[in-house]
């Protein structure tokens, strides 16, 4: 059973949660750091289902989940379905309307924002970002232009109070995971918008600060910025200027290099913003479209090569939305703004040559046909808990198909596969890369391929797993699209760099021990695991000669984005799977409950 305990306070307006098992016992996942506050308990119980629908519990699979103070729901594959409601304080306590068993929930952005009757950006780009990335999107328009793609002929702003009646509308009768804003043309509407989300809080607020349009036509004026910064700001997740709205919001600053980025975005942080994108897309003499992400500890750079397209109008539009719609889909914020940014780079580069319209600003198309199934959970990098590594000469000697030792190991709880089949030849491998996804989808449990891009594609599995000699990451990253997973081996900081830049997920860092599995292969010990992770911006899993003897040892070497244990012959190299994969994980348990 896990309990949803508020544990602090950390402002007026959102609450700190932490999930508990029975004993009392802290849960390290999910990340739940700015929980709106409740004003009431039936209030909480609703905004703990609403971050359990969106988020994914490990371990896996189907831990009841008992709310504070008394909503019981169950994991089942990638829906929270909600089996009963224990009143335990019945005359405080309401049933949520999304209790019925039978219903599937649906992330939901809602999109406050200008409609665009080119259609390239404000709201139709929201609805169209979201509709490609598996996201519902509800719409609340504050502002009607007439444009196209020569520029803005004519702005008519929704009344105050019309804006305020669409938001009830919504709020109270479909409540959103997200919120994301666009055009917001008038003070008196930026009020309205925070009082509605004080009343109706969400799980994210999206803030773009639309103020002028790609034309160079003004959508919101100065007069805008107070409130911004005095309200809205304060209230957001993420906040996404360009270069002009980011100097608008510092009053005026120039911002003419990558340094002058991330002073803007630490200075737009201290406005209030638990993070700030700032989008470096018009930054003079640079070739590359480099935009700074901060999240009030660290920056992150994200480099891009420039798009020669003349269409570009709603790039800002889309990459918020989809920041928004991932975190609908209960990414973390890194995460989100990472796959946004992928998809925008690959809507760009589809849409490169299309032609709509006798302007020099045209739309993207953005429902491209992306190789990948957006649907898909995204990835947790608490999936790297007991990451189980096939063998194929080990299959052999036990008599087992890989089929068969895949199944094994779920049965005895590992959180993610890769088969490593190195003698099996293509065909086969294809066929039993199939199989074992058949098997993983049914369980939630991601299905990587070792080394082989053509398996992976043509198998449609989860992601794949590289080392520093196989294909270099970007490479992988551009044939597989935003969605997949991808893991590359790192023994040094650099290599760890290299991943992060590439677009890695998640890195594998050994020989931790020395092993039999892989021929002359270095062994860079605890210190050299910990030198990796602490220099790595990426999840790591550790690999090499790991079993139950040492994998407390390597959990407890004491650095967060350590996640989990990579195993081959601990599992594979044995009679039974299922014992020594559950004996494993029980071993793994121990060491984050002390962690903790
Ligand atoms: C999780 C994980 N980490 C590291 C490796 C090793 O990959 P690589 O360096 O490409 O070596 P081979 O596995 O291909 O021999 C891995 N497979 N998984
Ligand atoms: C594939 C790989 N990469 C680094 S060590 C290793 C082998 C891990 O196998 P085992 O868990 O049997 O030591
Ligand atoms: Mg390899």
């Amino acid at each position: 059973m896990l309990y949803a305990t508020n544990c602090r306070i950390s402002s007026e307006e959102s609450q700190v949660i932490r999930w508990v098992d029975s004993h009392g016992q802290k849960y390290p996942y999910p990340w739940t750091p700015h929980f709106p506050k409740a004003s009431s308990i039936s209030h909480m119980a609703h905004l703990c289902s609403q971050v359990l629908s969106t988020s994914f519990f490990t371990p896996k699979p189907q831990i009841p989940v008992l709310l504070s103070p008394g909503v019981a729901c169950i994991k089942s594959f990638h829906q929270y379905r909600f089996l009963h409601i224990k009143a335990m304080q019945e005359d405080k306590f309401s049933t949520p309307t999304s209790c019925d068993e039978s219903k599937v929930r649906v992330p939901h952005v809602l999109t406050v924002a200008g409609s665009d009757s080119g259609a390239g950006a404000g709201i139709q780009a929201d609805i169209k970002a979201c509709a490609a990335r598996g996201v519902y999107c509800s719409t609340v328009i504050t502002a009607v232009t007439a444009q196209n793609t020569a520029g803005v002929q004519g702005v008519n702003v929704v009344p105050e109070d019309f804006v305020a009646e669409q938001l009830r509308s919504v709020l109270s009768d479909m409540p959103p995971n997200v919120v994301k804003t666009g055009m917001l043309p008038s003070t008196g509407i930026v009020k309205t918008l925070c009082q509605s989300l004080k009343e109706f809080p969400v799980q994210a607020l999206v803030v773009d600060p639309v103020m002028v349009s790609t034309s160079g036509h003004t959508l919101a004026g100065p007069s805008i910025l107070d409130s911004f910064r005095e309200e809205l700001l304060p209230m957001a997740d993420i906040v996404t200027p360009n270069l002009k709205e980011a100097s608008a919001l510092l009053g005026g600053v120039p911002l003419e290099t990558i340094a002058d980025m991330r002073s803007a975005a630490k200075a737009i942080h201290d406005i209030g913003p638990r993070n700030v994108l700032v989008k470096g897309g018009d930054l003079p003499a640079s070739l590359d479209a480099v935009d700074v992400f901060y999240d009030g500890n660290d920056f992150y750079e994200f480099r891009s090569s420039r798009i020669m397209t003349p269409n570009t109008h709603g790039t800002g539009c889309t990459l918020a939305s989809t920041v928004a719609a991932e975190l609908a889909k209960g990414s973390q914020m890194l995460s989100a703004v990472k796959v946004a940014k992928r998809y925008v780079e690959a809507v760009l580069s589809y849409s490169k040559n299309i032609a709509i319209g006798g302007g020099c600003q045209g739309p993207m198309d953005h429902l491209l046909k992306l190789k990948s199934n957006v649907q898909r959970r995204p990835f947790d990098p608490c999936d790297l808990f007991l990451y189980a590594v096939t063998d194929s000469r080990m299959n052999k000697k036990w008599g087992r198909s890989i089929v068969d030792a895949v199944k094994a190991a779920i049965e005895g709880g590992a959180s993610i596969i890769q088969l490593r089949e190195k003698e099996v030849e293509t065909g086969g491998f294809l066929e039993a890369a199939k199989a074992c996804l058949k098997i993983c989808r049914v369980h939630g449990v991601p299905l990587l391929i070792n080394d082989r891009i053509d398996v992976a594609l043509a198998s449609d599995a989860d992601g794949i797993h590289i080392g520093q000699s196989d294909m270099p990451a970007h490479v992988a990253r551009a044939l597989l699209g935003p969605d997949k997973i991808i893991g590359v081996s790192c023994k040094t900081p650099e290599h760890a760099q290299q991943a992060w830049i590439d677009g890695a997920d998640y890195i594998g860092s050994g020989g931790v021990y020395p092993t039999n599995t892989k021929e002359n292969n270095k062994t860079i010990g605890l210190d050299g695991l910990k030198t990796v992770c602490v220099s790595s911006k990426l999840p790591v899993v550790a690999i090499g000669g790991i079993g139950m003897s040492n994998a407390q040892a390597v959990m407890r070497l004491g650095v967060p984005n350590l996640k989990g244990v990579a195993v081959v012959s601990a599992l594979f190299d044995r009679e039974c799977v299922t014992t020594e994969t559950r004996k494993l994980l029980e071993v793994l348990k121990e060491s984050t409950k002390i962690a903790n």
